[in-house]
Formats: structure tokens, sequence, C-alpha cells
């Protein structure tokens, strides 16, 4: 079996009297596209945030290639490799796509991220960005700024800045939404390739079934926080918990 890359134990968050992450134990291991599915409110976009440490857990583990990063921040676990798709809002809106790419590339190389004068003349950071924006077909937009982009290149601009960190974890938060018919594709097509590389994993969290039919390798299902199902698609898909789950009826029973 494949080596565990991030593996969570007993991992919880209580907000006031409410468990929204319950005693989550679950292992990722390389090579492994893993979609994250369950109801609205089920957790899954907190289980993301305790993961990528935006919140701190309330109780359990954390563990990043065997390291316990339980405590540490949300740049410190993204440093050891684990890579969240980034909110554009905490990116420079004002400055250029290529501009954007290339800090992370120059910060991953441990060059700083205040260079930017510096990077402009380090050609070969320039290449490795264009080579990025390339790939997600935004190499036409390089001189745009953030803000002028459409959605639909915003989120190709998220895959590529995470391309860009080369992580050893994805984190994939719905990243088709709000994109075209003719945009998703891309994006879908970008992550297929990505598991092409096979020392990787991949997280996905994503409402639309023949989006996880296409891409996943495995899914695992919260619901009220909890892990109510983990299995090959095809089982976990034909099973009551998910049949019940996306009919809308009550999952009294998990
Ligand atoms: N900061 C918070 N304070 C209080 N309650 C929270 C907080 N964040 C999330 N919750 C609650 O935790 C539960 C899980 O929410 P979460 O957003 O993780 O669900 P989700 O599965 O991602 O849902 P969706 O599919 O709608 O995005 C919900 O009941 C939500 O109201």
């Amino acid at each position: 079996m494949s080596q565990t890359l991030l593996e969570t134990d007993g991992l919880t968050v209580r907000f006031g009297g409410h468990v929204a992450v319950d005693a989550v134990s679950c292992a990722f291991r390389a090579g492994e596209l893993t979609a994250i599915v369950g109801p609205n409110g089920a957790g899954k976009t907190t289980y993301f945030n305790l993961i990528s440490g935006q919140i701190a857990a309330s109780a359990g583990r954390v563990r990043l290639m065997g390291e316990d990063v339980t405590r540490l921040s949300v740049a410190e676990r993204c440093r050891r490799g684990l890579g969240r798709a980034f909110q554009l809002t905490n990116l420079f809106p004002d400055l250029s796509v290529l501009e954007n790419v290339r800090l992370v590339i120059q910060a991953r190389h441990r060059k700083g991220f205040n260079l930017l004068s510096m990077a402009s003349g380090h050609a070969e950071i320039t290449t490795a960005a264009m080579a990025v924006l390339e790939r997600v077909r935004l190499s036409d937009r390089r001189d745009h700024k953030v803000s002028e982009l459409s959605h639909g290149n915003q989120r190709k601009l998220e895959v590529a800045m995470l391309i860009a960190l080369d992580p050893m974890v994805y984190m994939f938060d719905e990243p088709t939404a709000g994109m075209s018919v003719d945009e998703a594709p891309v994006v879908l097509d970008l992550i297929a390739e990505l598991k092409h590389d096979s020392d990787r994993t991949i997280l996905l969290v994503e409402h639309k079934m023949d989006v996880i039919r296409t891409l996943a390798d495995r899914i695992i299902v919260l619901h009220n926080g909890a892990l109510a199902a983990d299995g090959a698609p095809a089982e976990v898909m034909a099973s009551d918990v998910v049949q019940e789950a996306y009919m809308g009826k009550a999952l009294e029973d998990v």
C-alpha cells in the first residue's frame, strides 16, 4: 500500500455546543484522489479548515507525512507541503496574473515574499511561472490584473497558484463552482493531470456527482460532522448513506 501523506486522528471541532466535525479519523495516501461529500452543513469545509489550519481543533490530531502539525499555523503547514487552493481575496488583486504566480514560485524557493523587483530579474522564475500559466491556459492573461479577470479565469488562477506551490497534498474546495460549462473542463483536466504525480494526494470537496465519478479513486462521506462512509466510488455511491443523503432523506441510522 502506498505511503500515507496526511492523516486525521479523532479530529474534532466544537462551536459552542455544536460539534461541526466529530472525531474524524482518516488517512490519505499517495497517488489517490479522495472526494469528500455530504449534505449541506455536514462539516466538509470545516474539516478542510481544520486540516489546513484556518481553524484550531478542539480535539484530535492532524499529521502531515507522519509529523504532528495540529498546532502549526497555515503558513507553516503550507511550507511543509500542504497546499489548499488559494482564496483570491488573500492574494494581490492589483498585481498581474504573472506576478502573483511568480511570487509563489519565489516563496517556494525561499527567496522571500517581498522581492518583486529582484524577481523580475530572475528569468528562471518567470519561465517557471509562464509554464504554469500555459498549463492552465492563462498565458494570454499574464499581464492582466487579478481584479480584472473573469470568475472562470480567477478559478483557473487558483489552480495555477497551487501548481506553482507544488505541494504533497492538494486540497480543492469545489474548484469549478460558478464556472461556465466551457471553462470547467479545463480545471477538471488539470486536476486529472495532477493525479499522474503518483507521489501526491488530492482532496476534493465536491457536490457535482459527475465530477466525482470522473475523478475520484475514493469517496468519504461526512454527515453531521462524522465519517459516515469511506470506500471505492461505486460502492459508496450505491450505499444507503449516499443515496439517502443525496435524496435529502433523514439519516437517523448513521
Ligand atoms: N465558525 C463557525 N461558528 C459556528 N458554527 C459554524 C462555524 N463554521 C461552521 N459552522 C457550522 O458547522 C457546520 C458545518 O459547516 P460546513 O460549512 O463545514 O459544512 P459543509 O459540509 O461544508 O456545507 P456546504 O456543503 O453547505 O458548504 C454547520 O452547521 C455550520 O453552521
